[in-house]
């Protein structure tokens, strides 16, 4: 196999809010290297700092200690593709204004983000809804314009935060599929967080379980099972349950 390269390095990283009443210590001695092009699930349960991690991988928040190096150069703001929990998309927008809103921030042509957008809405299964507005769309629907948005902005880096987190069931099952999907046809390095444990074991190429008070790594699991994976085969199972046993409660 192929010796992937290191992209992001995640070195000793900490955050602590220093709020009036008190002082909060969320993250601890953080350290993942991300391989370029890899699909990368950081999983931990509720309220451990997740979404605090990913808002300073991409920029929003920074850190109170450690470092982050991007090996190819952060990428400017807007750049990399995130996709939120929520579906974060412009109400009034349509499918297309939502998708080619990063190309008209880089002040792209309209021809020329139509035609980026176009793309991305098509891998995305979107075609034939590029002028419906948000509200006229499912919670399945809404959510593959988040992630056609988020590919539009051409990043190396897609962070996605519990994208499928408030879909039902089903059409979780079937957006998992079709973020593999996505990814194999266009491959880009994916950091995705989650709290789900069959979801993590379902997408990644490389398990980070977090956990601890404050939130450190706990363990790394690499799954060697074959995609498509199966939710009820024996091995699945098995890691499943060794990931569980590890995994902290959420008090
Ligand atoms: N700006 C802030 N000021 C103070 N505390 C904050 C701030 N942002 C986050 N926190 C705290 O950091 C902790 C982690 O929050 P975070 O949203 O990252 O958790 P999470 O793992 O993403 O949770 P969930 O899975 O429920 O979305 C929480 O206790 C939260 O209250």
């Amino acid at each position: 196999m192929a010796v992937l390269k290191d992209t992001i390095i995640i070195k000793d990283l900490a955050k602590t809010f220093y709020l009036k009443s008190e002082t909060k210590e969320v993250l601890k001695d953080i350290n993942i290297t991300v391989k370029e092009n890899e699909f990368l699930v950081l999983l931990g349960p509720g309220q451990c700092g997740k979404t605090v991690l990913l808002n300073i991988l991409a920029g929003l928040d920074t850190p109170t200690g450690g470092e982050i190096t991007f090996v190819n150069g952060r990428p400017p703001m807007g750049d990399l593709g995130v996709v939120f929990q929520r579906y974060a998309l412009f109400p009034w927008k349509t499918v297309m204004g939502n998708v080619e809103i990063n190309q008209k921030f880089k002040g792209k042509s309209k021809a020329e983000r139509q035609a980026a957008a176009q793309k991305y809405i098509e891998l995305v299964g979107l075609q034939g809804f590029e002028n419906s507005l948000p509200k006229q769309l499912s919670g399945g629907m809404q959510q593959r314009v988040g992630i056609a948005r988020a590919y539009a902005s051409e990043s190396d880096i897609m962070l996605l935060d519990e994208p499928f987190g408030a879909l039902d069931a089903q059409t979780r099952y079937s957006m998992e599929d079709e973020i593999l999907r996505i990814w194999e046809k266009d491959r880009r390095t994916v950091i995705f967080v989650t709290n789900n444990v069959e979801e993590a074991i379902y997408l990644g190429d490389r398990i980070i379980l977090l956990g601890g008070h404050p939130t450190g790594v706990k363990k790394e699991y690499v799954p060697d099972l074959p995609r498509p994976r199966n939710y009820t085969d024996p091995a699945f199972l098995k890691l499943r349950n060794k990931i569980v046993a590890n995994t902290d409660l959420v008090l």
